[in-house]
């Protein structure tokens, strides 16, 4: 194979020759809790677990943080003028035919359907029962990151790897695992949060930041990799919200350097990366190169992806102005190259595309909401199997039987379709940046919609719920990114309704306290600091890269 480029030739470039021998210069950092420790937290922050923690973030706290950089970095560049764009440093690895990704893991060639959603007890044995092929069990959006949430959720994988997991509801319900469990696929936090219930010192006293990446995918590794591999499976993971190959890099680097620590064969871990970001969908062949030795498969993680477009181009004009919500559907036109050229790309390197998540999720107690939601999602799941996905995700256990009627028409008795060449796709960059919808517009009720889905989703978010059903849609961190990322690019871009009402400041604030004031009722409610945050993030001159950066360090108890 002949690689012409310089960014392939890495022996990981930030590390010393043999990466993973410590020289006498490396620094031993030690990891110690300062949240309170709740029943059984103590079996999974062990002395051990901390230190394999610790030894991550000597390793890699110091690349995070340039990661991170290179990401305003780039972001300052497009706000004056750059478009995102293929790089002609990487275009060796685009064009050399002749590479491939490991490709699934023992017990990952089936993923017709995957179940998404959060790590507490309940919903973990609900989503084990569900008839998926695969749990996407989840620590980024739909997990609103309390200690408790955290720290209870590697709890509950532990259990549910070994199977000695079950629940009693307060209503007396009692659960318990099935015969038939699916694949576990762990989703950790993304590089940009933290975890402020644990504190990293170095060697003089000095302290640094304590990733919650790092955390989430430390403690799972440590606690579970070796037995996943005993009952023939592997420890896996989801990747969420990569800004370039070089995060990938980052990521390999860390699943080399803990397989080398752990003691187990190098590419046993296998990851699946979510494209959810503008700028990983022009690195979508670097990103599987470079993580190649564990990489499964790419996802099209539609809701970030959308956050992302309003984000990068928030203050670029109008041309650059996204209409209501409801109407960024997968079939727009800079949707659907997008999510075209992931499957081609996937197919070209023997790894997996896996789909996104319809919104719609029906409702138990009441058939004309679930019948919308079954006809929508059939559909969703129909395009994407005849585009050549390999499966996809569902956020309901209802779901998952309509999503594998559509996968199972397509593959006609196969598990994947991973040896279909979309060779007919034909996707260049403009394609990509090619923002027109037809009929685009921005109504009075898609601008209060947004302003009440943020609303309500902070007020559960910050109660510890980080997916809520809104409206009968499935609302978690993406899509209420989405929400108040409009919001701020509307005002600050001077637009006017449809119906010819100027989206000002004032008349948002005063739709933010009337949709907080609705909740106000409602026991535990968080509405006033929902209303507080949803103020700081919407009317704000400066616009929070994440929502959930300022909701963690000043408002998630
Ligand atoms: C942009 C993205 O990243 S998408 C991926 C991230 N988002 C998600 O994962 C969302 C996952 N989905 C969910 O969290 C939930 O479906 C919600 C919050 C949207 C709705 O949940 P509920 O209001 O509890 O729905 P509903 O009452 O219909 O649930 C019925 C049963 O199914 C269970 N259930 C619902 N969704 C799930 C799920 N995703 N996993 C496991 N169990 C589930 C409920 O726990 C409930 O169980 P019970 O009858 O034993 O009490
Ligand atoms: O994580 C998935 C998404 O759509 O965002
Ligand atoms: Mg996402």
């Amino acid at each position: 194979m002949i690689i012409t480029t310089t960014t392939t030739d890495h022996p990981t470039t930030e590390l010393p020759e043999d990466p993973f021998t410590e020289g006498p210069s490396a620094t031993r950092g030690s990891i110690t809790v300062t949240g309170p420790l709740e029943p059984g937290f103590d079996h999974i922050l062990t002395p051990e677990a901390l230190e394999f923690v610790a030894a991550l973030h000597d390793r890699f706290a110091r690349i995070r943080c340039e990661r991170l950089a290179a990401r305003r970095e780039r972001r300052a560049r497009i706000a004056a003028g750059e478009m995102p764009h293929f790089l002609p440093e990487t275009a060796g690895i685009r064009e050399d035919a002749n590479w491939r990704v490991a490709g699934a893991g023992p017990g990952l060639h089936d993923r017709r359907v995957e179940i998404t959603g959060p790590t507490d007890r309940k919903m973990t044995i609900n989503a084990m029962n569900s008839g998926a092929q695969v749990w996407l069990a989840d620590h980024e959006d739909s997990l609103s990151p309390t200690w408790s949430n955290i720290i209870g959720g590697q709890i509950n994988l532990r259990d549910a790897i070994r199977r000695e997991i079950d629940f009693v509801s307060p209503e007396g319900k009692e659960y318990r695992l099935g015969d038939q469990t699916p694949t576990i696929v762990f989703r950790p936090r993304g590089w940009h949060l933290t975890e402020r219930h644990l504190a990293y010192s170095q060697p003089g006293g000095s302290r640094g930041t304590v990733s919650a990446s790092l955390v989430d995918a430390g403690l799972y590794l440590f606690h579970n990799a070796r037995e996943l591999i005993a009952r023939g499976a592997g420890p896996y993971f989801y990747l969420p919200k990569l800004e370039s190959h070089l995060e990938a890099r980052l990521w390999n680097d860390v699943f080399s350097f803990a397989e080398s620590r752990l003691g187990i064969e190098h590419g046993t871990i296998r990851a699946t990366v979510l494209i959810e970001t503008l700028p990983a969908a022009f690195e979508m062949d670097e990103i599987l190169y470079e993580l190649r030795d564990h990489c499964a498969g790419l996802n099209a993680g539609r809701w970030d992806y959308l956050f992302s477009v309003i984000k990068l181009f928030r203050d670029r004009g109008r041309a650059f102005v996204l209409p209501d919500r409801a109407q960024l559907t997968m079939t727009v036109p800079f949707m659907r190259a997008y999510t075209e050229l992931l499957v081609q790309t996937c197919h070209r390197r023997g790894a997996h595309a896996i789909g996104g998540m319809s919104a719609f999720i029906p409702n138990r107690r009441d058939p004309e909401v679930t019948e919308r939601a079954f006809a929508q999602v059939a559909s969703d799941k129909q395009r994407e199997a005849n585009a050549g996905y390999d499966g996809t995700w569902v956020a309901h256990p209802d779901l998952v039987p309509i999503a594998r009627e559509q996968f199972d028409a397509v593959l006609a008795g196969r598990v994947n379709q991973v040896e279909r060449q979309r060779d007919d796709v034909r996707v260049i960059a403009a394609d990509l940046l090619n923002f027109k919808i037809e009929d685009a517009r921005i109504t009075n009720a898609g601008i209060r919609a947004n302003i009440r889905i943020a609303v309500r989703y902070l007020d559960s978010w910050l109660r510890g719920q980080g997916a809520a059903a809104i409206d009968n849609l499935m609302e978690d961190a993406a899509t209420a990114e989405i929400s108040r990322s409009q919001l701020w690019q509307w005002i600050n871009q001077g637009l006017v309704s449809d119906e010819g009402r100027p989206i000002v400041r004032e008349r948002v604030e005063y739709f933010i306290d009337k949709y907080a004031d609705e909740l106000a009722e409602e026991p535990g409610n968080r509405a006033a600091d929902a209303a507080q945050l949803m103020k700081e993030l919407v009317l704000g001159e400066e616009f929070p890269a994440f929502l959930t950066v300022p909701a963690y360090d000043r408002y998630l108890k």
